[in-house]
Parts: structure tokens; sequence; C-alpha cells
């Protein structure tokens, strides 16, 4: 639906409760303007939040629906998937809080399918409890990948810094053998799609990172840059893809480098993380793109450590929120631009053309 019509309608995953999930999603939600802004639809349990908002003595007012699809324009909406009583441990995950964290990521993905929320914003999973428990996945990429039947690419972003990475949750050793030429070629292809219908830049410049120190040292230090990265970036660019490098990563993230691109891939899960997370933790989004569904989250995770102190920080889960809904407004404007564009032209009545021929189109 375009957005036009409607607020977005947020979808929000709780994640493990035990963790500081609910506390950052409700402050997050506190302004009471905020439904002047979108819809939100948090998948959860009405008795958990009301016990949890009483601890960060936060005021909020759900509307309690059973059904993403009653959810009300002006309201803070619950779907009510747990309708007894929570054991909260704050700072452990336990089997109820990790159950009802895959449920609620089901749930929200299930209607995010329906079209009955426009994007999905998740709240931090514990990857290795969910894995225990029969979730086949370490992390939501892996997920979505496989529900939406689509490669994703994990893609951490802020307005000033975009950092994708070539693989994701996989052991560092298997790293080297799972870079290709032909992935990284759809890689970038991806994230030059990306730019430009999610974030409206028109000729993005996209940097690839190395894999090696010194990306290589010309072969003194491993090849495949020489045979894998630096032919992927050559094909690109010859066909006009604006795409450099491969950089040597240990110096890439000065400022006044990375700021002369517009993304940046990086070649495995810490290599753009780290830089990323120490310039951009605060407001960092996490998003996963090439997907034909929306999925933002923050970029930290459970923060066990401080979960039911109050102190967690909601600002990377509030830019979450709003990136989503920045995405889905400018993929929505793009798809109808690219939908007019393909619309046949008008003709004039009587313009002596053969109405049996087929209409034409614009090139
Ligand atoms: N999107 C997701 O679901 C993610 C899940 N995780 C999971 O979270 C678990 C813990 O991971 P860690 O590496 O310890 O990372 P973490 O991000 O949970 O914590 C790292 C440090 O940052 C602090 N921190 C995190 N978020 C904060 C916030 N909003 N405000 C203030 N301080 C904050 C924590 O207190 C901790 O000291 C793991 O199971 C990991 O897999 C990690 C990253 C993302
Ligand atoms: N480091 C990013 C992270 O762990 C989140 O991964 P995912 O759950 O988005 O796959």
């Amino acid at each position: 639906m375009s957005p036009k019509n409607h607020k977005v309608r947020v979808g929000i995953s709780i994640g493990d409760f035990n963790g500081i999930g609910p506390e950052i999603i409700m402050k997050s939600l506190k302004d009471k303007t905020i439904t002047d802004f979108f819809t939100p639809v948090i998948f959860g349990s009405g008795k958990l939040f009301t016990y949890q908002k009483n601890i960060f003595k936060l005021n909020l007012n759900f509307n309690y629906i059973n059904d993403a699809s009653q959810a009300h324009g002006g309201k803070l909406n619950m779907v009510n998937l747990v309708k007894d009583n929570v054991n909260v441990e704050l700072g452990v995950p336990t089997e109820e809080s990790t159950k009802m964290a895959i449920d609620s990521l089901e749930a929200a993905t299930e209607a995010l399918m329906k079209g009955e929320i426009d994007v999905l914003v998740t709240a931090p999973i514990n990857k290795d409890e969910m894995v225990k428990m029969g979730f086949k996945h370490a992390g939501h990429t892996g997920y979505f990948e496989e529900k939406f039947n689509k490669k994703g690419l994990m893609f951490l972003v802020t307005e000033d810094l975009k950092v994708a990475v070539s693989t994701h949750h996989i052991p560092i050793v298997q790293v080297a053998e799972n870079i290709s030429k032909e992935k990284i070629k759809k890689q970038i292809k991806v994230l030059n799609q990306t730019l430009i219908e999610d974030f409206n830049i028109s000729k993005p410049k996209i940097a690839v990172l190395g894999l090696n120190p010194h990306s290589g040292d010309g072969g003194v230090i491993g090849n495949e840059e020489i045979e894998i990265i630096s032919p992927a970036i050559k094909e690109l660019s010859d066909n006009g893809i604006l795409t450099f490098g491969p950089f040597p990563a240990d110096s890439f993230f000065q400022p006044s480098k990375y700021q002369s691109f517009d993304a940046v891939l990086a070649m495995y899960h810490d290599q753009g993380l780290a830089p990323f997370k120490t310039l951009a933790y605060e407001e960092g989004v996490n998003y996963t793109a090439g997907l034909p569904f929306i999925r933002t989250s923050p970029d930290h995770g459970v923060a066990y450590d401080i979960a039911g102190k109050n102190i967690a920080d909601e600002q990377s889960f509030t830019e979450a929120i709003f990136t989503a809904i920045k995405v889905f407004k400018n993929r929505s404007e793009y798809n109808e631009l690219m939908t007019n564009r393909m619309q046949p032209r008008k003709m004039s009545m009587d313009n002596g053309i053969d109405e049996d021929l087929p209409e034409e189109t614009e090139a």
C-alpha cells in the first residue's frame, strides 16, 4: 500500500525480553506525539510490557489486539501473543524469553508478508539460545533470507557512514573460502540498487575493502585481491557502476577517506562492524538490504549486563524505526516513478494509428 494512504505501520518484534528489548522499545515510543509519525504494532505480551513499563517508570497505554490487521492509527498497538503471566528474569536468557523471541519474530514476519505491517524493526535476540531451541539461523539475516527466498546483504547505516559486509555470521576460518568474484559482483549490484532505490542516492560511489592486510601487498600477503576482488571491481566499473578499490581496511576508516564514498563493502563481519560501531554506535542501524521487505534493527545486542537498570540508550532503536520508514517511503516513490515511466503514452484519438496495433511504450 502506498504510504500516501495511511501512516506507515511499523511492526516491532520484541527480541529477548530479559535483555534491553522492551526498555528501548518503550523508550522509543514514550513521546505522546509519536503516533503522529507512524503506527506502531508490537508483537509481544500485554502483561510483560505492563510489568516492565512499571520498572522503567514509563507512562504508555497499549491498544491490545489479537491480529496486526486490527491495528489502529493513533495508538500503540500490541498484538497480545501471550495472555498468561510471564516470568521476567532481567539479565539472563530463559526458555520463556527465548521462546517468546522466536514467536514474536515469526508472528511479525507473517504479518509483514501478509501486508498487515509495512516494515519490521527487530529488537535484539540471543542467537545462541534460539539455536539451542531449534531456530535454524545465527541471526535475523539468515532467517529472512530463507523466509523470502532471497540473499540479503547486512548493511549498517547512518546518514554519513554506510557499511555492508560480504560475509556475515560465519566463523573467521571460513571467510576466505566464502568470497568469490560472482558473489562480490552480485553484492555490489545489490548495494548500488539499494543506495539508489532505498536511500535516494542517484549515482552512488562504492568502495570495496581488501581481505588481507594491506590489501595483499601485491600478492605478498594473499591473492584474493588480485584473483577475486579487483576483477569484480573492474567488471562492474566497466559496466558503469562507480566501484573503487580494493582499499586496505586498516586505514580506510579515516574520515577523509570513507567520506568520499556513499558506501563501503567490507569482506567480513568485524572488518566492517568494528569501525562502524566505533564511529557510530549510538545512532547506527542494521538494515537488511536486497530483500523484498524492509527490516531494520538497532546495531547492538541484548545487553544483559545493563538490563533492568534503566540506563539503556534507545537512540539506535529509534533510528532503526525512522530509517525503516524512510526506506519504505523512498522505495514506494521509486517504484511509483518507475511504474509511471513504463506507462503507455496517451495518444490522441485521431492520430492515424491503427488501433489494433499494440500501443507504443517509452524507451
Ligand atoms: N540484532 C541482534 O539481534 C543482535 C544480537 N546480538 C546478540 O546480543 C548478545 C550480546 O552481544 P554483545 O556482543 O555483548 O553486544 P551488546 O551490544 O549486547 O553489548 C555490548 C556492550 O554495549 C552495551 N550496550 C549495548 N546496547 C546498549 C544500549 N542500547 N545502551 C547502552 N549500552 C548498550 C552493553 O551494555 C555492553 O556493555 C549476543 O547473543 C549477540 O549475538 C548482538 C548484536 C545484534
Ligand atoms: N552484528 C550484527 C548482528 O549480530 C545482527 O545480525 P542479524 O540478527 O541482523 O542477522
